[in-house]
């Protein structure tokens, strides 16, 4: 069914031709049609089932449909494949009148006078028998149908269903085909066809004439628009002689109008009246039969004229029917290129729609390049804005200076004037002054020659200098010899009234070497050394005494530095200097390494290339320690020192020299020194008795031009006098009174006892020199060793709190035996003798150094005095 929908709404030709097997699909087709006449499209349509129409179903529409738009003409044919039962004949041919009925398209509803007056046609074929007929016929078609007995009559027994069609008559149609109309038992042709009659325009009286079927088949187009082809099979002879055949219209009109007469009927005794009216009778039938032989033959002579024009309209329908099958060739070609450009159109489509996808996709990154571009041109427009804004502001200002400069310029002006005058006055003045300067210059050359004669003398005087220098030096030099390779200071901490009681401090001598301590209710304590310096005293004042030393370290010599105190008298503070950064405060260390550094990279170095190093090492019970070893580090390794043999340079295993590069280092290097010292304090806690520190300053140089190569070093010993020692001498001394007796405990007076040893072993050239005794005088041995190229410094440091007076006078007593010492000369013997005269022995220096009395003391400074007399002399 849908199929043959698809085919009903896709072939639109003129022509459609559907060929089923199927009753209802016929069925269906004609109600196809049939609701398509209601649209823009007439439709007639036909039923064969073989040779034979079925039925037929015609649309008849206006000249103009939907929209006014004009109706187009389509002919369906239906042909049944399979023969069809008669039943199912009959319902087609039902249903083909069914439709026909409801369809209010049919000819009924459409008047004849909406009709083109050449469209005839579809008049004829809806209004079969009773448009033909006036408008009695008409009111008769509505009557049920009369059966012939009372009239007499017999209706022409031929149902035709014509095609209606819209269109002019010109176009070729398919021709009508007359259904099988008859339900009766009828006579038949030998091949099953009934004779078709063509009912024409006749005069009137004319009869139908049969034609041969073949004629009739096929219709020819009527090109006459009042023509009417009534195709029709007779399935009745010929009608009896009262049978009235009427014409419709300007259609076929065949009757015989004679009327019988009424006639009485006569008894069956009346046989002559009968005979009469027999004849009367007989008489009629001769006319009638006259008349209708006249009509016949005016039928047949128009039947065949008709034929005639049938056989042209046939050719010419052919001709159309040619012309059909090249418009439908043209057509399919035109279907084909149809599909062609369809699929052409779908593939442009398609490349439209890739291409309307990159557009899209390029567009979308055009739209994000101008937004990147816009946020950047937004930027621009707000620097630029602001640039204005920054301008503007400057205009402003620049608006206001102007002003200001105008009301300047205004006022400048008027002191310009004033300017002027003075000018000219200065003009005068400045004439007057060029006179004076010419006299002057004759005079400053006269100078500049007498400063030339005076720089000359300056010159001279200054070469006298350096002479003088150079021989201050030398005699320097002499008097160090002479003065001892050790030299003992001492040095008094200052301390503020908050501090305590302080205990009277006089230096009597100008030259600074005496020290003179008168406690309270106490005799004096006077002490003599190479050099005192008071409270009052500076770092520099001391760094005067060691920078002498340091060119004989850069050339290879040594030089030791004993900084000897109890606690808290300032021998770190002397040392290393305090924490706070002045200059002022800078200690011994950092002043020493500074001026050997800046002295190794003095561009009168020459040839020589020196590499300056330092060690720092602790010694805490007899134990060293390496005070310059990373944070972090273990505080319990031990370290052994490994001397040289014949008592070359010792060396500590485990502990590198670290090589100065910046004299900013040096102030690091020292604070790593206090942290390890503190965290060695607390790994050792109880044990902690005090130690000693040693930091050695090693330089090595190199002269890069003969090879010769030098080392010296410069050594700075912490010594300090242990807190027990001093509570040991109180307790001694308060219960005994007698502090000759206290010696020094543990192993830090053990390592001073031992120092003491060396120094009196040294100055009476003992051969047994017990550098072993301490772990402090191995280290030293080299130093010792070498005396005679070394120079050494005792620095005693004491307090002046009336508090520490023993301790102090401990100290300072310690201090004189040292200075009674005299260390070996190299090569000279000229001190042995005197060494040997001061008669001291280690005893003796135990025991002074013991010894509290001032009388014990001033003597061993006497003696101390005395040698250094002797050397100066
Ligand atoms: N000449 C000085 N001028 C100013 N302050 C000083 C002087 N000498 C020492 N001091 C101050 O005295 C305090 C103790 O000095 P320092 O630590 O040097 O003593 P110490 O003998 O090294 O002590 P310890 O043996 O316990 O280390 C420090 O605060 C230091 O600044």
């Amino acid at each position: 069914m849908e199929q043959l929908n698809r085919s009903l709404s896709k072939l639109k030709p003129p022509s459609t031709i559907v060929r089923s097997n199927s009753s209802s699909a016929l069925s269906t087709a004609l109600a196809v049609a049939a609701a398509a006449m209601n649209e823009n499209e007439n439709y007639s349509a036909t039923t064969f089932f073989g040779n034979r129409s079925i039925g037929a179903t015609t649309g008849a529409g206006t000249g103009t449909g939907i929209n006014n738009e004009p109706k187009k003409d389509h002919t369906l044919t239906l042909e049944m494949l399979e023969p069809l039962p008669l039943k199912a004949v009959a319902g087609v041919k039902r249903k083909a009148e069914d439709d026909a009925r409801v369809r209010p398209s049919s000819a009924a509803t459409v008047a004849p006078s909406t009709r083109p007056a050449t469209n005839t046609r579809g008049t004829i074929a809806t209004t079969t028998g009773a448009a033909r007929k006036p408008a009695a016929g008409a009111q008769r078609q509505q009557q049920p149908p009369q059966p012939a007995k009372p009239a007499g009559r017999t209706p022409l027994q031929t149902q035709t269903r014509m095609t209606g069609r819209a269109t002019p008559a010109a176009r070729p149609t398919t021709t009508a085909r007359a259904p099988l109309t008859s339900n009766k038992t009828t006579p038949t042709t030998a091949a099953g066809r009934a004779t078709r009659v063509s009912a024409t325009t006749a005069p009137a009286g004319g009869r139908p004439r049969a034609i041969p079927a073949a004629k009739s088949k096929a219709g020819p187009p009527q090109p006459a628009p009042t023509r009417a082809t009534t195709r029709s099979r007779s399935t009745t002879p010929a009608p009896a002689p009262t049978t009235h055949l009427k014409g419709a219209g300007k259609g076929v009109a065949v009757s015989a109008d004679i009327e019988l007469p009424a006639k009485k009927k006569r008894a069956a005794w009346d046989t002559k009246g009968r005979l009469q009216d027999m004849e009367e009778l007989t008489g009629a039938l001769h006319e009638m039969l006259n008349k209708s032989t006249g009509n016949i033959t005016e039928i047949t002579q128009t039947l065949e004229s008709n034929a005639n024009k049938i056989e042209e309209l046939e050719s010419f329908r052919l001709g159309l029917e040619s012309k059909v099958v090249g418009k439908e060739i043209e057509n399919n070609d035109m279907l084909q290129k149809m599909s062609t450009v369809e699929q052409e159109i779908f593939i442009l489509n398609r490349k439209h729609l890739d291409n309307m996808k990159a557009l899209q996709s390029q567009q979308a990154m055009e739209v994000e390049q101008e937004k990147s571009t816009e946020a950047r041109l937004q930027q621009e427009r707000d620097m630029v804005e602001s640039n204005l804004r920054i301008a503007n502001n400057h205009l402003e200002q620049q608006v206001q200076e102007s002003a200001n400069l105008r009301t300047t310029i205004s006022t400048q002006s008027s002191n310009c004037l004033a300017f002027e005058t003075d000018n000219r006055a200065l003009k005068l003045k400045i004439e007057r002054t060029e006179d004076n300067i010419a006299r002057r210059e004759t005079s400053i050359e006269e100078l500049e020659r007498k400063l030339r004669d005076s720089e000359i003398q300056v010159r001279k005087r200054q070469q006298k200098v350096r002479d003088e220098e150079s021989g201050r030096r030398k005699l320097y030099g002499t008097i160090m010899d002479l003065k001892g390779h050790i030299r003992v200071f001492c040095r008094v901490r200052p301390h503020g009234p908050s501090d305590g009681t302080v205990t009277s401090i006089d230096y009597p001598d100008l030259e600074g070497r005496e020290i003179v301590l008168t406690p309270a209710k106490e005799p004096k304590y006077p002490f003599t050394f190479d050099r005192v310096f008071a409270a009052a005293s500076t770092q520099g004042d001391l760094f005067e005494e060691v920078s002498q030393m340091l060119p004989s370290i850069l050339s290879g010599g040594s030089a030791c530095v004993f900084a000897y105190g109890s606690t808290q008298t300032g021998k770190s503070y002397t040392l290393e200097g305090s924490s706070a950064s002045a200059e002022e405060s800078m200690g011994l260390i950092p002043r020493s390494i500074l001026q050997i550094y800046e002295a190794t990279r003095a561009p009168g170095a020459n040839d020589w290339r020196y590499t300056l190093e330092i060690r720092q090492v602790g010694i805490y019970n007899e134990t060293i320690y390496d005070l310059q070893a990373p944070e972090g580090s273990p505080t319990n390794k031990a370290h052994e020192i490994q001397s040289a043999p014949g008592g070359g340079k010792a060396t500590v295993t485990g502990i590198n020299m670290t090589e100065v590069k910046s004299a900013v280092m040096i102030g690091s290097l020292l604070s790593i020194a206090q942290r390890r010292q503190a965290d060695i304090k607390q790994s050792l806690k109880d044990n902690y008795r005090g130690g000693h520190s040693v930091f050695t300053i090693r330089v090595t140089g190199v002269d890069s031009g003969t090879g010769k190569t030098t080392e010296g070093s410069l050594h700075f010993v912490d010594l300090v006098a242990s807190d027990s020692h001093l509570e040991a001498t109180k307790v001694e001394s308060s219960d005994s009174n007698d502090s000759d007796k206290t010696l020094p405990g543990g192993e830090i007076d053990q390592s001073l006892k031992c120092l003491a040893d060396v120094f009196l072993a040294l100055s009476t050239k003992d051969s047994q020199v017990p550098y072993r005794g301490s772990k402090l005088t191995h280290l030293l041995q080299s130093t010792f060793v070498d005396s005679s190229n070394t120079k050494m410094l005792f620095v005693v440091h004491i307090s002046s709190l009336s508090v520490h007076l023993e301790q102090t006078l401990r100290s300072l007593r310690f201090a004189a035996k040292v200075n009674s010492c005299l260390l070996p000369l190299g090569g000279s013997g000229s001190l042995q003798s005197v060494a040997s005269k001061s008669s001291l022995t280690a005893a003796a220096i135990a025991a002074s150094s013991s010894t509290p009395s001032s009388s014990t003391s001033s003597a061993a400074s006497s003696v101390g005095a005395s040698l250094r007399r002797t050397k100066a002399s």
